[in-house]
């Protein structure tokens, strides 16, 4: 049980006596209060006499009151908290003679008389034997100090060493002060405890004089270390607790007390470091002072730890009732109240020892190896290890993984919980890898697609002639990146070089190729699969399916074959559209191409009659002009139809420039389109490549759910450079200067022409020549908006 007082407690023993100063000196029945009275008559008049009387509050006052009682009431608590880690202070305090030895040691020939310390030693010893849970280690130290020296008063106990550099008060790193040199002894029982007591006791400095012939000289502490371990929970945690039993030497007046020489000097002394006392005493009950000075004395300095500090501690102010003694009773009192204003926060000593605590944490772990052990032997687990696993076995686990992912391993074997950890861990790293592949894969074909003409059997080798027939791919309209037969065969011959027909043959993805000569693509597969009897269409889409799965982990068809597949399957609606928008795209610009010449023409007309105009007029004005009855010069019949001529050319170069503006518009809203589907097949397309034979799985899972790859995310510049053939690229460009500038198309006149010279060329004699105005024109169809 802890005394957890907040301030230090304080309590009065008054030495019995026949001369009482009853008049003097008053207890109240609280118990706790004594007023003192002054004599206003005093010979010494040193006190005011306002403060005739005075009234002390104390923890309690102790008036003919037993040894024990006197125990019970002041030390028994504190002894009970030091034995539950609370460091305890008890100390006398008081004039000399005022029964300060008594109270602490007692009468040494009466065992009921027995003051504190012995007492406390037996209940120590006593409450010891009772608690069984804890093993309790007692120490013993008795200090003296006496003029200012420190001394062991257990140095003469056999076995002791004698500090060469005598003691010294030593402040510790948690705060604590103890004394450097002062021996320290063992005790087992009380007899031991008790026999160090008398021990110490016998080697006290003690002198005489009128008011005391056994007067103590000095301070004495006496000190019980206590240690205790729990033996049920055997932790690390253990407590500790110091007990201060301190008998201080009295305060005397020399004059009374007759003091000389030696005994002079020593109640100097004693006056003295009691002084300090009752300065350290004042400025630990002030809280507004920061600096207490523990270290005047040795007695402060060795009692830091017990005054005010995380101790419980106990005040025993003895007073001498007499009226002769009342001015020293007075002083003992005020010191003894300065001292109750002294907060304590009492705290238990609590330790964790590193050694147990590592040796306990090795034990557990060792326990749970033997468990484990015992739990993989019943389990068929023989081979499970629980050390980290080296380097050679985490490449081993590397291996089994790249193995197991490329499909050469059916299985990885695993038989403890670490090489699961480091299986899953190359997952992880093998996943990233695959990402970042991926991504420079994506990054590489995006660069790519901003060099149309690097992609094999690109239309630049395909161009087979100028306008309607450049970019026409084997009768089928506008295609893009379509390998020609020739291409293929020289792919397929090349199997190393061609990574889509090993893939292809692999998978049975969306194109079969059989002798490596020969492609077809799904739909032509299906159709064929439909005369089997024994395959139909829902077993193909499911072997396709689950084909492009497994592709997942083969190397990626070409691009350009891949979208040739695409454009014919899954994005054929899109591809149709889009080439039914370029068809109108083209023959809107071609119209625009007709009216730009038209208003040409008809701006060259106009021109020409001004011209022709002009000159008339001049050879008129040269010859004299007629002039009518309004003034007006009169023209001739020539000039009158040259006129009403111009007049009909600027009304068509009027409609037709109406007409173009028109067209160009119509020419806008076609291109706008045109370019929606391109970058929707291109988009689609991507999409579908990725899912189908780059993404595992896994991945496409991270991204559907919101992942910072996208497949199939293709910017707007790319996919309008990777889709726009050269006739295109020339007809947009042409239009676009047509809107800049008129002038502009002689220059496009003079490239159609090379272009068709070069094409002409290079077909064969007997090729037939490909007019590029259509037979019948086409008859313009509803543009297809792409959503
Ligand atoms: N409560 C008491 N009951 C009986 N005798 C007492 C009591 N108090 C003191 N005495 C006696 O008074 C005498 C002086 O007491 P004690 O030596 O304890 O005084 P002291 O305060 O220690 O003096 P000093 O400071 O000089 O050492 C002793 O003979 C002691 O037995």
């Amino acid at each position: 049980m802890a005394d957890n007082g907040s301030e230090v407690r304080v309590f009065v023993r008054i030495r019995p006596t026949a001369r009482f100063a009853q008049e003097l000196i008053e207890y109240l029945p609280d118990g706790e209060t004594i007023n003192i009275r002054q004599r206003r008559d005093s010979k010494r008049d040193v006190v005011n006499n306002q403060l005739s009387s005075r009234s002390f509050r104390m923890s309690g006052v102790l008036h003919d009151v037993s040894q024990e009682d006197v125990y019970n009431t002041v030390a028994h608590n504190v002894v009970l908290g030091a034995l539950e880690g609370y460091n305890g202070t008890i100390m006398c305090f008081g004039q000399t003679g005022a029964g300060k030895t008594y109270t602490m040691t007692g009468a040494t020939e009466s065992y009921r008389q027995r003051g504190l310390i012995p007492r406390a030693i037996q209940q120590v010893f006593s409450e010891v034997e009772n608690r069984y849970s804890y093993s309790f280690t007692i120490h013993l130290s008795y200090l003296e100090i006496y003029n200012e020296t420190l001394l062991d008063l257990l140095s003469s106990v056999r076995g002791t060493r004698a500090e060469p550099g005598g003691l010294a008060v030593v402040e510790e790193a948690r705060g604590g002060v103890s004394v450097k040199g002062l021996s320290l002894h063992p005790v087992h029982n009380e007899d031991e405890a008790l026999n160090l007591l008398f021990e110490g006791e016998m080697n006290r400095v003690i002198g005489s004089h009128a008011m005391n012939k056994n007067s103590s000289r000095s301070h004495c502490i006496l000190t019980i270390y206590m240690e205790s371990h729990s033996r049920t929970l055997s932790d690390a945690r253990y407590i500790t607790a110091k007990l201060n039993l301190v008998d201080l030497a009295g305060s005397e007046r020399l004059g009374k007390t007759g003091s000389e020489g030696k005994e002079q000097k020593e109640a100097m002394s004693i006056n003295r470091s009691l002084s300090f006392l009752e300065q350290t005493i004042l400025a630990l009950a002030d809280r507004r002072r920061e600096h207490v000075p523990f270290r005047q004395s040795k007695l402060t300095h060795s009692l830091r730890d017990s005054l005010g500090g995380n101790c419980n501690t106990i005040l025993v102010a003895n007073i001498y009732g007499e009226a002769a003694h009342i001015e020293e009773t007075l002083t003992t009192l005020r010191f003894a109240s300065r001292m109750k204003c002294i907060k304590t926060e009492p705290a238990v000593n609590e330790h964790i020892d590193p050694v147990v605590q590592m040796k306990k944490l090795q034990k557990e772990v060792q326990q749970l190896k033997q468990d484990l052990a015992i739990q993989n032997n019943m389990s068929n687990r023989i081979s499970a290890s629980y050390e980290t696993l080296s380097e050679s076995q985490v490449g081993e686990i590397q291996e089994q993984v790249q193995r197991f992912m490329e499909g050469s391993l059916e299985e990885i074997s695993i038989v403890n919980n670490r090489q699961v950890k480091e299986v899953f861990k190359q997952f992880k790293l093998s996943v990233q890898q695959q990402e970042q592949k991926m991504r420079e894969e994506l990054s590489q074909n995006n660069s790519l697609a901003e060099k149309p003409e690097s992609i094999p059997g690109s239309i630049v080798g395909k161009s087979r002639g100028p306008m309607g027939t450049v970019g026409e791919v084997e009768g089928r309209g506008f295609g893009v990146g379509v390998a020609t037969l020739s291409q293929r065969h020289i792919d397929a011959q090349n199997p190393g070089k061609n990574k889509t027909k090993k893939a292809k043959e692999n998978q049975g993805g969306p194109v079969k190729q059989t002798d490596g000569a020969h492609r077809m693509n799904s739909a032509q597969a299906a159709r064929e699969n439909m005369n089997a009897p024994s395959q139909d269409q829902q077993a193909l889409a499911s072997s396709q399916l689950s084909s492009r799965a497994q592709s997942v982990m083969e190397s990626p068809p070409p691009k350009e074959e891949a979208f040739e597949d695409f454009k014919e399957e899954q994005g054929s609606e899109l591809n149709r559209i889009l080439r039914e928008n370029k068809a109108v795209l083209l023959e809107r610009r071609a119209h625009v191409q007709e009216l730009t010449s038209s208003v040409n023409a008809t701006k060259r007309k106009i021109d020409q009659a001004t011209a022709t105009l002009r000159q008339s007029q001049e050879l008129r004005d040269s010859q004299g002009q007629f002039v009518g009855l309004d003034g007006n010069p009169v023209l001739d019949e020539a000039e009158v139809t040259l006129v009403l001529k111009l007049g009909d050319l600027k009304a068509q170069y009027r409609q037709d420039y109406q007409d173009l503006s028109g067209t160009r518009a119509e020419v806008s809203y076609c291109q706008h389109l045109v370019d929606q589907c391109r970058i929707r097949l291109l988009t689609e397309f991507e999409s579908w490549y990725s899912e189908s034979f780059l993404l595992p799985e896994e991945v496409q899972e991270v991204l559907r759910a919101g992942g910072t790859i996208r497949p199939g995310l293709v910017p707007v510049e790319k996919a309008l450079a990777l889709e726009e053939d050269e006739k295109e690229r020339f007809e947009r460009m042409r239009y676009k200067l047509l809107g800049e500038s008129p002038s502009a198309i002689s220059f496009y006149k003079a490239h159609i022409r090379t272009v068709k010279r070069r094409s002409s060329n290079r077909s064969h004699a007997g090729s037939s020549r490909r007019n590029s105005t259509p037979a019948n024109p086409v008859k313009l169809p509803s543009i297809l908006p792409v959503t």
